[in-house]
């Protein structure tokens, strides 16, 4: 919350992302100008009943900091559950009410609790009775506008302390544009920081939504998996960075399908078809790391010896 109050720019956020959004990326897209950092979507009642799921969803350390956990959740005494458990960890709880997919609906989690406000709003209040954390909302927006308002004002009620309002119904494809309308809405109703979320792909994307709706920051999912330094100000993933995201990953362990998704979202734009289909028959991270090496000069031994003077020089 400090982070809201000094800013001196909007803040740049990573958005919550099944399977992508874990520690080695969350660190690495603080290398590159990303403020705040979100887990992947957790759903609440597993995380709370099981260990091996407490494992597994969520492992954090000193630099991951701020970040935010996502639950989806159905009701408030599962999320405060979660929340109990993990507070101690996080910068703040926030609630998924933006997933569309079918079977989240059925769950009636995700974008299913944005035709149920009383949900929300009693999630926020049990959250927040039980942990001293931040709690925050990531939402779309309603066909009607006129709904999405009463939505929030609802939050706003029982002190929801931050709002994400992704500017897309749930029936809206990502291909859509987004509605800087009803983004300007939820930050103009708000008592609370608002950030805006869909199509930030570059700088000049958040210069337009932040000049368009007045909010405090912006959030990036498909722009920053393609170019996690994005934030930074580059318009395509730099090497330096797609050398540091295979440290973090070696460093912290990775799983060879993860790795490859990612390696293929930052590289696809500068391979041809050729190298796609070649890249994409690789299926161990033994054969992706020799395979960058031979075509792309990937160098990890240097990449180590760099940041051990790095740190060397930060200590001294
Ligand atoms: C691979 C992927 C995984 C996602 N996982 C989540 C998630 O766990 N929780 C969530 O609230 N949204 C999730 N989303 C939606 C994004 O956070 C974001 O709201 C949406 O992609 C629009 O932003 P964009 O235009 O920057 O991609 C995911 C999106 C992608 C592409």
């Amino acid at each position: 919350m400090q982070l809201f109050s000094i800013r001196t720019r909007p803040l740049n956020v990573c958005a919550p992302m099944v399977r992508y959004s874990k520690l080695p990326f969350r660190e690495l897209v603080r290398r590159y100008n990303c403020d705040i950092v979100y887990t992947p979507m957790i759903l609440a009642d597993v995380f709370a009943a099981s260990n091996h799921a407490r494992e597994s969803e969520f492992s954090t350390n000193l630099l991951d900091d701020p970040v935010v956990i996502q639950f989806a959740a159905s009701n408030g005494v599962d999320l405060a559950n979660a929340a109990e458990l993990v507070a101690p960890y996080v910068s703040a709880i926030d609630i998924n009410c933006g997933c569309p997919q079918k079977w989240a609906i059925q769950e009636k989690i995700g974008s299913h609790l944005m035709s149920d406000p009383e949900t929300v709003r009693d999630m926020i209040r049990m959250t927040k009775a039980r942990v001293q954390v931040p709690c925050s909302i990531k939402i779309r927006i309603h066909k009607d506008l006129r709904e999405t308002v009463e939505f929030v004002k609802r939050a706003l009620s029982v002190g929801v302390d931050f709002i994400t309002v992704h500017g897309r119904t749930r029936r809206q494809k990502s291909t859509e544009p987004v509605s800087l309308e009803g983004m300007k809405l939820v930050k103009e109703v708000s008592t609370v920081p608002v950030l805006a979320n869909g199509d930030v792909f570059s700088l000049e994307d958040v210069n337009k939504i932040v000049e368009a709706t007045g909010v405090d920051g912006t959030m990036s999912a498909r722009g920053i998996l393609e170019n996690p330094a994005l934030f930074a100000g580059y318009n395509e993933t730099p090497w330096e960075c797609i050398e540091d995201y295979v440290d973090l990953a070696l460093s912290y362990g990775t799983n060879a399908f993860i790795f490859h998704h990612h390696l293929m979202f930052m590289l696809e734009k500068t391979m041809s078809n050729a190298e796609q289909r070649t890249f994409n028959s690789l299926t161990t991270v033994p054969s992706i790391i020799d395979h960058l090496e031979e075509h792309y000069d990937l160098n990890i031994m240097r990449k180590r010896k760099e940041r051990a003077e790095q740190a060397k020089i930060r200590l001294v």
